[in-house]
């Protein structure tokens, strides 16, 4: 449904996406996700055809989206992370002016517009100036534009931002209420945003795609990383006998605890396995008490902090090696560095024109005479 092949967009020298390959099938929540800067917002509009790419393609169903706009455009629903908001319009009139845009046949539009102000739930606010909503009001009147002419795939760039709680809950069980019928592809930079409803989760990282799969499949990925914590009461010659017994054990630290007659040690299970009870039973039979045993399991936020502040693909292949720990250390004190002094650079700030919002009567007219929002 939707390829995107060979992606790079470049503002100035800065490299905002970096060579993104991915696929977009039907019928399922795809979540962006990746911290601020990462490139999320420039990929979504390029993928709908609001900003130009230095290199690469996006189709929509086959449609190459900057020569052929219309019917790939056709396709796609887009909230940006500004919404696109005439201000000094009225809520109704707003959305009137969006089905135009879209042409929605007449007789179609008033029943659309009101399903969809119900959908949004913005019926009450209808016969109000834009400018003077809320920021969650503004936003939801964003999602109705994007949402009109019910496209096949709708593409939110951060919708809750801004959000108080309440109205996060609602915009998340919109979202799957839509994805019932549509494709829907949206962007955060808060894990807990994408996991609560996506399917699918793309991580990019400094522009690149570092990791794309389902939540659970990513949280698999570094499974091979938990460990099991003891702190026995004995001597170390005891505890490595003992750990020599357990087995799925694929190698082992141990060193003299804090407290006088006792060790530390921190287990490494093979092929993530579930190693807690043999682990009890050994010690148990043996006769040397356990004091504390900890079982840290990698989790999803885990996987993002890794693969983002890892940052390249050489990440997940050194996690698959089963040398992403060591790696890691390494990688997070690197990075930090980078990080330091990358934002000591100054950003380019080119602003493209095709991301610009039209604001004069002009510019409104030059947005009526294309056919596409
Ligand atoms: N018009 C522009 N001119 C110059 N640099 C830009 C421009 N737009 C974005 N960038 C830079 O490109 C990189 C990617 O930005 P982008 O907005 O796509 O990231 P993002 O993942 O959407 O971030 P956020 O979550 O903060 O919105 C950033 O370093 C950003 O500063």
């Amino acid at each position: 449904m939707i390829e995107v092949k060979n992606l790079v967009k470049k503002y100035g020298s800065h490299l905002a996406v970096d060579h993104l390959n991915f696929t977009v099938d039907t019928g399922q929540i795809y979540g962006f996700l990746g911290p601020n800067g990462a490139g999320k917002s420039t990929t979504m509009n390029i993928m709908t055809g609001y900003l130009g790419a230095t290199e690469g393609e996006v189709l929509i169903n086959g449609h190459n989206i900057l020569e052929e706009p219309e019917a790939a455009k056709k396709c796609i629903g887009y909230l940006p992370e500004m919404p696109p908001l005439y201000t000094d319009m009225k809520v109704n009139e707003y959305l009137r002016f969006v089905a135009e845009l879209k042409k929605i046949p007449k007789p179609e539009r008033q029943e659309q517009i009101e399903k969809v102000m119900l959908m949004v739930k913005i019926m009450d606010v209808q016969d109000r100036l834009i400018k003077n909503l809320s920021k969650g009001y503004k936003q939801r009147v964003g999602l109705a534009q994007a949402i009109l002419g019910f496209p096949e795939i709708i593409i939110l760039d951060e919708p809750t931002v801004g959000l108080d709680p309440k109205q996060i809950i609602e915009i998340r069980e919109l979202i799957r209420e839509l994805a019932k019928e549509h494709t829907v592809i949206l962007s955060s930079h808060i894990l807990a945003e994408i996991q609560e409803v996506c399917d699918y989760i793309m991580i990019i990282s400094k522009g690149k795609l570092v990791a794309s799969d389902t939540p659970e499949n990513l949280e698999k990925l570094l499974t091979n990383q938990q460990t099991v914590e003891i702190l026995a009461k004995g001597n170390e010659d005891t505890v490595r006998k003992v750990i020599g017994t357990i087995g799925n054990v694929q190698k082992a630290s141990v060193e003299h605890g804090k407290e006088e007659g006792t060790v530390k040690a921190s287990l490494f299970p093979k092929d993530g396995k579930d190693i807690r009870e043999t682990v009890f039973m050994a010690f148990a039979q043996e006769g040397c008490p356990l004091l504390m045993l900890y079982h840290s399991r990698t989790t999803l936020e885990d996987v993002f902090l890794e693969l983002t502040q890892g940052s390249t693909p050489a990440a997940a292949k050194a996690m698959k090696d089963g040398e992403k720990k060591d790696w890691m250390v390494k990688r997070r004190k690197k990075n930090a560095q980078e990080e330091a002094e990358e934002n000591e650079l100054t950003e380019m700030d080119e602003e493209p024109e095709e991301n610009a919002v039209p604001t004069s009567e002009d510019e409104k007219e030059d947005l009526e005479n294309d056919s596409n929002l």
